[in-house]
């Protein structure tokens, strides 16, 4: 893994058009919606159903999920603990530039290390980083497996899969918490409503 910091004699170069110019344009905060939990959650599920009720709303999103950079910008890394840190490390510093440009971004990836969930909160000002934690038993995830994934991790054709021979640590201080009401799972656009509503509730949905 590349070293961190190898730069020297490197400046800050400012910009004339700043962040809060782009929020005008945008009429908008920009943020960053982190969502964390277990493979099958439905993390990606609420991602695209956030970004489809803000892009009715006029507001501009982007989406950023783990699956998804790992066709690309992170295709090197794997799933040891220390390519999850450089994957949630990475995304985070995308996560911060799309904030900065005024958007809304989504970034929904696995993440189950609390450490790596704060290293990317803190990079941000601290409003600015909305943790969204899919509180879904495994049960569930593993009765849905989309995939077949967990079915192949039972097998033991998978090491290391998370919440069955990996650790998922679950947020201590999110700020949304999407879970079952008397053993439902609330449907899509009742768990963007939640996230919208908090959005509108903080101000970031007007510039
Ligand atoms: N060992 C192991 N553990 C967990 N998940 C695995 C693993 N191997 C492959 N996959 C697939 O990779 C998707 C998770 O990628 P992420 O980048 O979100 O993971 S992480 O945040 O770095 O932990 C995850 O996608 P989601 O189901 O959308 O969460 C899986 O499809
Ligand atoms: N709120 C929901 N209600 C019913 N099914 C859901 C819900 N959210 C996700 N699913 C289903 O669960 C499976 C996993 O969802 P997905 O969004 O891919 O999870 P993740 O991105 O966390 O792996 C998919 O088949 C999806 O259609």
């Amino acid at each position: 893994m590349a070293t961190l910091s190898n730069s020297t004699n490197i400046f800050w170069q400012d910009c004339q058009v700043g962040r809060l110019e782009r929020q005008k344009l945008l009429n908008q905060k920009g943020c960053v919606v982190w969502i964390t939990g277990l493979s099958g959650s439905g993390k990606s599920t609420l991602a695209c159903s956030l970004s489809r009720e803000l892009h009715s709303k006029g507001k501009l999103s982007y989406v950023l999920d783990g699956d998804n950079l790992r066709h690309g910008l992170n295709k090197d890394l794997g799933f040891k603990a220390e390519d999850r840190a450089e994957n949630i490390r990475r995304t985070g510093e995308v996560a911060k530039l799309f904030a900065d440009a005024g958007l809304i971004c989504v970034a929904s990836l696995i993440s189950p290390y609390r450490r790596d969930r704060d290293t990317c909160r803190a990079m941000l000002p601290d409003a600015n980083f909305i943790e969204v934690f899919m509180n879904m038993p495994l049960e569930l995830c593993e009765a849905r497996d989309p995939k077949g994934l967990y079915k192949l991790a039972r097998a033991g054709k998978i090491k290391g899969f998370t919440g069955i021979d990996d650790p998922y640590e679950p947020p201590i201080n999110c700020e949304i918490e999407i879970k079952q009401e008397n053993g439902d799972c609330p449907t899509p656009t009742l768990m963007a409503g939640q996230v919208v509503t908090y959005l509108e509730n903080k101000g970031f949905l007007e510039s």
